[in-house]
């Protein structure tokens, strides 16, 4: 049926109807849905071809072909004024009929001030009609649905030519929004608040007889048979059928203790349409008052199957599945228009103190479970996993596997059924997957990898994700048995390196590595004793290896660089260049501005959760470089990890600890031994604490196995 804005006077709908049956009986039903709805006041339009079933209701049926298409969020379409939706825009290739207001409206010149006050009032009713034309056909977002789950823009507004009046509509059968105003209305103009226009709908009584329902007629039972459906279930639960003309559909009626509230309809192409202005409500609500068990399925015949597998305490939500999870908030009550049927059963759910979420396997369905849980909250709401099919697939509802693998089987899934996961809370179960390749050993790097010295095998392995905190005195070799580290790791098992050195000048941090890798001295220095600097060919192809390998994090400006700075490029670093390591060196080169009412401890403690975040999350080895404290009666032992500088939470939080210390005494040993102080390892699998003592060469600022010959690269 097609409804006018009740503005449009008698004279100018008779204009339109005259337009509109031209159109009609070339496009009956290029029209939008919202044009189907009935009105007392309407004048109405049959066309001939709906059929008494369409009257009732607004089907499903009617609807793929007179959809609008989306209209994305925040976009104001103007679209030829014809008194319903633009020709173009539904894309119908009849001629297009005149604007259907009549001539002197439109010849009326815009009077702007009248424009201003209409723009406030309908402002606030939430309509902006700033970027609106008058004399046109505009679409809006609509301030009561917000357009759907879709978010449709659905609000059509025709604002008169001349500024002085409104009418508005939201094409969303679900909301159908409408109203009129005018700029200059007196007390009893039709403007309402927006509140009294989102009041409820006052709901439509109906009873069987209404509906001309009928009992299932023995064609329709042999189909709820073969779908495994007995005729005492469908007896019991009052499934009917309604003819219309020479169709009869399948009534799934839903009852409220001994009222019927609503019926949906299913004709034999699966194709459902339901009573309109009705309550919507859950299918068999009956079944589940006072059971503190309910299963929720996502359709009538999931419920009935449920039945046939001896569950009566289960109910079906009225309306299917949302396409996916809504990113909003779950709105309030009055507001939380598609799940209705949840607040007006609230009193049967409430008592529920174990809620199985039954819905189909598909991911609507899982949408369905999630937004379900979210209402009635994930703590009492259990869920269900679907059998497998065959090796990809998985059946995907009750009546399948009721149908494939018989009521044992969906009465196994029910009791099997598990916790809904709440979001951070889990089950060693959980991850399972994830312990049986640890045990297995197919993670990678379940022992860390190796430090490339024999002497550290034992002690301390490298470990993807960890955080090694590195100390020593200034000038014991920190940052050089670093970068050797990185160097043997490049060549074991290939990863690549983020490095943020504040204290290294890019050419001096080059020399070093170059020197590691080339094994020469990079110039023909003191240092170097009588070893052949390196040459032209190798420094290139030292070149072409530390740009594969390493990534430079640094200021470019003299600032200090934050923590998060920091880390920031280093995801950078991992997503772009695949990255495994980042080397921070040290830790009093970055800003450490803090709030006032920090302390350094909690500062320390907040910056290295950072890092470690940073490394877990990135499978990203982070080696972080601190000095110690100020030792003020130093005799030339290795410090110790709560010697440095700032705060215990140093050695607190890191995943290993090491010290790298040096002996300057030729008295006290060979000046060229350092010791490796393995000093905190939480892993068991993968160090323990303990000494490893290495050789380091000063010509190429390698560090070698004690008993190690001096390498060739
Ligand atoms: N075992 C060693 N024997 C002789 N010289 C060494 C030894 N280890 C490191 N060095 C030298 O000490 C200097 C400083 O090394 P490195 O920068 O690695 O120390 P660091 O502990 O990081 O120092 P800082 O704390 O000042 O940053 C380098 O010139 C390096 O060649």
């Amino acid at each position: 049926m097609l409804r006018f804005p009740c503005h449009i006077r008698n004279n100018q709908r008779l204009h339109l109807l005259r337009r509109l049956s031209l159109f009609s009986s070339n496009s009956a039903f290029m029209v939008s849905k919202h044009l189907l709805k009935t009105s007392p006041s309407s004048f109405t339009l049959l066309p001939l071809t709906l059929s008494p079933k369409h009257l009732s209701t607004p089907s499903k049926r009617l609807i793929p072909c007179l959809s609008s298409k989306p209209i994305y969020k925040n976009r104001s379409l103007s679209l030829r004024s014809n008194g319903f939706s633009s020709l173009t825009y539904l894309n119908v290739s009849a001629p297009a009929p005149a604007p259907v207001y009549s001539e002197d409206l439109e010849e009326r010149p815009l009077d702007l001030h009248s424009l201003e006050i209409l723009k406030h009032k309908l402002k606030k009713l939430g309509i902006d009609i700033s970027e609106c034309v008058p004399g046109h056909e505009n679409r809006l977002m609509c301030p009561s649905c917000n357009g759907g789950d879709s978010e449709e823009i659905s609000l059509s507004i025709f604002i008169s030519q001349d500024g002085c009046s409104a009418s508005w509509l939201c094409f969303r059968a679900k909301c159908g929004w409408k109203g009129y105003t005018k700029a200059f209305a007196d007390g009893k103009s039709s403007f309402e608040s927006f509140s009294r226009i989102n009041k409820v709908k006052v709901k439509r009584q109906v009873t069987v007889e209404s509906l001309q329902l009928e009992p299932l007629c023995n064609q329709l039972i042999s189909y709820f048979a073969e779908r495994m459906i007995s005729a005492e279930t469908l007896k019991r639960n009052a499934v009917m059928q309604k003819r219309t003309c020479n169709e009869i559909a399948i009534a799934f009626t839903y009852w409220r203790k001994k009222d019927l509230v609503n019926c949906k309809y299913r004709d034999i192409d699966k194709k459902f349409w339901q009573e309109k202005d009705t309550e919507t409500i859950f299918y068999g609500l009956n079944d589940i008052d006072d059971a503190s068990d309910i299963i929720i399925v996502e359709g009538e015949m999931d419920k009935l199957a449920m039945e046939e597998a001896g569950f009566r305490n289960c109910v079906s939500v009225p309306d299917g599945a949302p396409p996916s999870v809504s990113q909003k908030e779950v709105p309030a009550e009055e507001q939380d228009t598609k799940y209705q049927y949840l607040w007006n059963c609230k009193e049967y759910l409430n008592k529920a103190s174990r809620i199985i979420l039954a819905t189909d396997g598909d991911l609507p369905g899982q949408a369905l479970a999630e937004e379900l849980a979210r209402r009635l909250g994930r703590e009492r709401c259990w869920r269900v996993r679907w059998p497998k099919k065959n090796d990809v697939d998985y059946f995907k509802d009750a009546n399948e596997v009721l149908m494939y693998l018989g009521p044992s089987v969906l009465k196994d899934v029910i009791e099997d059924a598990e916790l809904y996961p709440i979001r951070g809370l889990f089950n060693f179960r959980d991850f399972f997957d994830e312990i049986d390749k640890y045990y297995h050993r197919t993670l990678g790097y379940e022992f860390g990898v190796s430090t490339g010295w024999r002497a550290l095998d034992d002690l301390y392995n490298v470990v993807p994700g960890e955080l090694t905190i590195v100390t020593g005195v200034p000038n014991s070799g920190k940052s050089e048995w670093i970068d050797s580290l990185l160097c043997n790791l490049n060549q074991s098992v290939g990863w690549k390196f983020a490095l943020c050195s504040m204290e290294n000048k890019v050419r001096d941090h080059a020399r070093k590595l170059l020197e590691k890798y080339v094994r020469r001295p990079f110039f023909e220095a003191s240092y170097g004793s009588s070893v052949e600097r390196m040459s032209v060919e190798e420094l290139e192809e030292g070149k072409k290896w530390l740009s594969e390998t390493f990534y430079l994090i640094r200021c470019e400006n003299d600032s200090l660089p934050s923590i998060k700075w920091v880390l920031d490029l280093a995801r950078a670093a991992v997503l772009r260049h695949g990255v495994r390591g980042l080397v921070i060196d040290p830790y009093n080169e970055l800003d450490h501005q803090r709030p006032v009412n920090q302390t350094e401890t909690e500062y320390v403690s907040q910056m290295l959760t950072m890092i470690k975040r940073f490394a877990q999350h990135h499978s990203c080895h982070v080696w972080f470089v601190a000095h110690p404290r100020q030792l003020h009666h130093w005799i030339g032992a290795p410090p110790n990890l709560y010697d440095i500088s700032g705060s215990a939470h140093f050695i607190n939080k890191c995943d290993n600890g090491i010290v790298v210390h040096r002996n300057r005494d030729p008295e006290a040993g060979p000046v060229d031994q350092v010791q490796v102080c393995v000093r905190k390892v939480r892993n068991k699998v993968v160090g323990t604490i303990g000494d490893a003592f290495l050789s380091y060469d000063r010509v190429t600022g390698v560090y070698m196995d004690i008993d190690e010959p001096q390498k060739k690269r």
